[in-house]
């Protein structure tokens, strides 16, 4: 098991505990690891430029550590852009949309993006919590209650993240898309148009995909 899988497991912990569900399960759902290596180049001097654009996760967690150069930003709840800056020994841990479901929304996946600027290319290592095949995502019954009443229904991760690639799924804003696929009260609109340009300045440096372990 590596050093990764084992901080992610303590953080899944740490979320079973604090809603006092440490005791009946040691796992939130069962997820394999896929580590991934982006490189954003170095825009051309003084722009600013995107390097990927803003969305939330849709994997069911992910842990994010970056060489130091700097061009993640994450969207505050009032929309607002703020930069991120990760000191060397830090990790991110971003909530994805999978596991905002099954926390019935009291956990918030964050909407971020990368911009480039300056002159060095950025670096950013990965480890995304994935569900194994088959997962469905649910929320247990005792992170329902009068003040969190359910918000979204049962439903297969494949089924969600094939939705979120598809031509439906990529015209919603990311951080709508959940709501949509699985939402009870939620009407299917198209309304929140998704924007893209083609100068995004990202590139799979070195796309080393594979599974790393089975949690
Ligand atoms: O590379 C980064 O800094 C962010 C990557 C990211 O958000 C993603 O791949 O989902
Ligand atoms: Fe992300």
């Amino acid at each position: 098991m590596t050093k990764l899988d084992e901080l992610k497991d303590m953080i899944d912990m740490m979320i079973l505990d604090s809603y006092g569900l440490g005791e009946k399960s040691n796992s939130i759902v069962p997820c394999k690891t896929l580590l991934q290596v982006m490189k954003y180049s170095t825009p051309p001097s003084g722009e600013y430029m995107k390097g990927l654009q803003a969305h939330t996760d849709k994997q069911f967690s992910t842990v994010l550590c970056d060489d130091q150069v700097s061009g993640l930003e994450f969207e505050t709840k009032d929309g607002q852009w703020n930069k991120l800056s990760l000191s060397p020994s830090s990790f991110i841990f971003f909530v994805g949309d999978p596991l905002m479901a099954w926390s019935n929304g009291r956990m918030h996946p964050v909407k971020h993006r990368v911009m480039m600027s300056g002159e060095k290319d950025r670096y950013s290592l990965g480890a995304f919590a994935v569900p194994v095949e088959g997962t469905i995502i649910k929320t247990p019954k005792e992170l329902v209650d009068e003040e969190y009443p359910q918000i979204l229904k049962e439903f297969d991760h494949m089924d969600f993240t094939k939705f979120s690639y598809s031509e439906e799924g990529r015209a919603i804003d990311s951080a709508r898309q959940v709501f949509v696929f699985a939402g009870i009260s939620t009407l299917r609109t198209t309304s929140w148009i998704f924007r893209d340009t083609p100068n995004s300045c990202i590139e799979i440096f070195y796309f080393h995909s594979h599974w790393v372990s089975e949690c």
